[in-house]
């Protein structure tokens, strides 16, 4: 898989130690309050495993599988549910986990979806954030790295579902794509 990529953008310690750090923010931000953390499948699942674990309080998960790339780099702009949660969010504290915020419009769904659920607070952490792709004005409240205007893969980003398990950040060479 090594040989597929381009660039090595984050290598794996570089996400260890931001995880860390992003972890420790909001232990501290959501102490006393029983957050419902919301992973969004299939992306956001390493980021979300190797978070919780390093955040010091009591949290409750749960998981959307929401998609709307399929096996293409450019968004279909419609957002699938694939699965949704098994808890209510009525009055609770929501945070979701994200890979990637790119157009942002897998994250404007989610939330507007969320605020009609009546959640108590929504707040969105992010390991990537890609303001070059925004095609709606979403913003996170935590991002741990910004990326430039390139198709990433690895720790949860797949290019046609493969890659996810790398454990750094990298762009694909792109006679990769061409090759699809
Ligand atoms: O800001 P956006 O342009 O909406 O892009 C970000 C979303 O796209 C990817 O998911 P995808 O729909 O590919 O599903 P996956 O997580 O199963 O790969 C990624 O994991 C984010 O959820
Ligand atoms: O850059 C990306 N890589 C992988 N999946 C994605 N989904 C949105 N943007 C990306
Ligand atoms: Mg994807």
């Amino acid at each position: 898989m090594r040989n597929d990529m381009e660039e090595i953008l984050i290598s794996e310690e570089e996400i260890q130690e931001k995880v860390q750090e992003l972890a420790a923010q909001l232990s501290e931000e959501y102490k006393d309050r029983f957050p419902l953390v919301i992973g969004v499948l299939k992306g956001a699942l390493p980021f979300m495993a190797d978070l919780v674990k390093r955040m010091d309080i009591h949290v409750e998960l749960d998981f959307m599988d929401v998609s709307s790339y399929g096996n293409s780099t450019v968004s279909s702009g419609e957002v699938k549910i694939v699965k949704d949660l098994n808890t209510s969010m009525e009055g609770r504290d929501v945070l979701i986990v994200e890979d990637i915020i790119d157009s942002g419009l897998t994250l404007n769904y989610l939330v507007e979806l969320f605020k009609h659920r009546k959640a108590n607070s929504i707040k969105i952490v992010t390991l990537l954030d890609k303001p070059t792709g925004r095609k709606v004005d979403l913003k996170p409240d935590t991002a741990g790295f910004i990326v430039p205007d390139a198709f990433v893969v690895g720790y949860g980003l797949d290019f046609a579902e493969r890659y996810r398990n790398l454990p750094f950040i990298g762009v694909l060479k792109p006679e990769i794509y061409q090759n699809q």
